[in-house]
């Protein structure tokens, strides 16, 4: 059996000030593998904590198969929970280990062709015998896996159970685990602040930050059509290039992008969601170019949709497979704080409506209500650029966003061959199929959102 899980405007609070989950919506259906993604104390835990019932909600409600489970203690809930730390029974052999929840449901039948079963799909039949202390990390975790595969739960709980493994054996288990969940065809909750892991595993990605829910998409969507700068900037390597940038829309002339030194004229005629970035105009905005929307070549080598700039050699990463050129066009970079470091979730503040403010602040405080139904993002301070002017909207963490390295504002991909040299000024093509424009709430603006402003009644 495998079951679904609901999760209906629920919200955790900690004494009086911290609100660890807010308003948290989000239906995962039968033998759906969903991941919880976001970055230390954004909340994964406490959502996964609350299904397991070892976390009491607040507020909101959680039902599982469309039934209310309050009061169900956790033991009654036929989930089974993995965790980073393995917890095994020291004194326990293996075996024993894997079997031990098999013995305390106290059924008649004999547990043993079960662990035989769990040990060959998990490839640790030799290890058995043997007790955890004299077990590598992986084999360790196996046998974690092992002891939550046997009882055959309704739903697997995952809470970063591989973020203490090296990185091949990483890489080796994910592959296991997506295997494994998706033989079982078992519901399966996995929390991690890996992105890449997260991409690999899910069927659908959640993505928190400050304990609200920021878009829940299927991996594709949520790389493709971020819903807001932050999710954006949290998924994908190399990192989004932010770029603060305006608007110009003259009456008689083409309308382009100003990136401070240079500009992005936009092709004409102008699609649909390039229209509506006139409206942008007199407006600061942060223009997001991943690292495949630019590419190092002539103007006379331009594509349809795509337009020169050109950009000073700042240094070179070399990958193996591949290279980033960091580049100086000019520009002032972007960045979002609150990536990596821990934040503690504020308290909820009421924002004030401002008089005659319109349809679009109207749209912002509805948004943030209606947080857990993509493409809707949450609101709040999302974009904090590198110096201290109106548009800043909080100071940067300290090692916030991309480094600061030199002056560079744009990283490109290349082949490994290619050789330049610091300090040459080389010519780019960017792709305008690929640009992203964010406001200075951090919402996407472009491509446009399917919900507009005032259109969605
Ligand atoms: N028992 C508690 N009392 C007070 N605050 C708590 C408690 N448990 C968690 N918190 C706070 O709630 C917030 C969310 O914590 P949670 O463990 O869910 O985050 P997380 O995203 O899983 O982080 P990590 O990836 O570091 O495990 C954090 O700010 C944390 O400090």
């Amino acid at each position: 059996m495998t079951r679904a899980i609901s999760l209906r405007n629920v919200t955790k609070t900690y004494g009086r000030n911290v609100r660890a989950v807010d308003r948290f919506t989000l239906d995962i259906a039968p033998g759906e593998f969903v991941v919880l993604l976001g970055p230390s104390g954004c909340g994964k835990s406490t959502v996964l904590r609350m299904i397991a019932g070892l976390e009491d909600i607040t507020e909101g409600e959680l039902l599982l198969d469309g039934e209310r489970v309050d009061g169900v203690a956790p033991g009654e809930r036929d989930m089974a929970m993995v965790f980073q730390n393995f917890a095994l029974y020291p004194r326990m052999t293996n075996r024993d280990n894997i079997s031990f929840p098999l013995r305390m449901e106290k059924s008649s039948e004999d547990p043993r062709p079960r662990v035989e079963a769990t040990a060959r799909m998990l490839g640790i039949e030799d290890i058995l015998d043997r007790y955890p202390s004299q077990l590598s990390g992986g084999e360790r975790q196996r046998v974690a896996m092992g002891r939550a595969v046997s009882r055959r739960p309704s739903c697997f709980l995952m809470d970063e159970p591989l973020s203490n493994l090296d990185a091949k054996l990483r890489n080796h288990l994910r592959a296991e685990i997506s295997r494994l969940t998706r033989e079982l065809g078992v519901t399966t909750v996995y929390v991690t602040h890996d992105q890449a892991e997260a991409m690999s595993l899910g069927d659908r990605v959640a993505i928190m930050r400050g304990g609200v829910l920021q878009q829940v998409s299927t991996p594709r969507d949520v790389y493709a059509v971020p819903a807001n700068i932050f999710v954006a900037t949290f998924i994908g390597t190399p990192r989004i290039n932010l770029l603060e940038a305006t608007v110009h829309a003259p009456l008689d002339g083409r309308m382009s992008i100003d990136l401070r030194r240079q500009r992005l004229p936009l092709p004409e005629p102008l699609s649909p969601d390039h229209q509506l970035l006139r409206i942008q105009q007199g407006r600061r905005i942060v223009v997001g170019l991943r690292s495949e929307a630019v590419r190092i070549a002539t103007p006379a080598e331009a594509r349809p949709g795509e337009v020169p700039i050109s950009g000073l050699v700042e240094h070179m990463e070399y990958q193996g497979h591949e290279a980033l050129v960091h580049f100086n066009t000019g520009s002032r970079p972007a960045v979002v704080a609150d990536l990596e470091s821990p934040r503690p979730a504020p308290a909820p503040r009421r924002r004030r409506r401002a008089p005659g403010a319109g349809v679009l602040s109207r749209w912002m405080e509805s948004a943030g209500a209606r947080a857990g139904s993509d493409p809707a993002p949450a609101m709040g301070p999302v974009v904090a650029v590198d110096d201290p002017d109106p548009f800043s909207r909080e100071t940067p963490a300290p090692g916030a966003g991309r480094p600061a390295t030199g002056t560079s504002d744009l990283v490109v991909r290349t082949s490994p061959d290619v050789q330049l040299r610091p300090g040459a000024q080389v010519p780019l093509l960017v792709d305008l199929a690929h640009l992203y424009v964010f406001d200075v709430e951090g919402r996407r603006i472009c491509p446009a959102p399917s919900v507009l402003p005032g259109l969605d009644v």
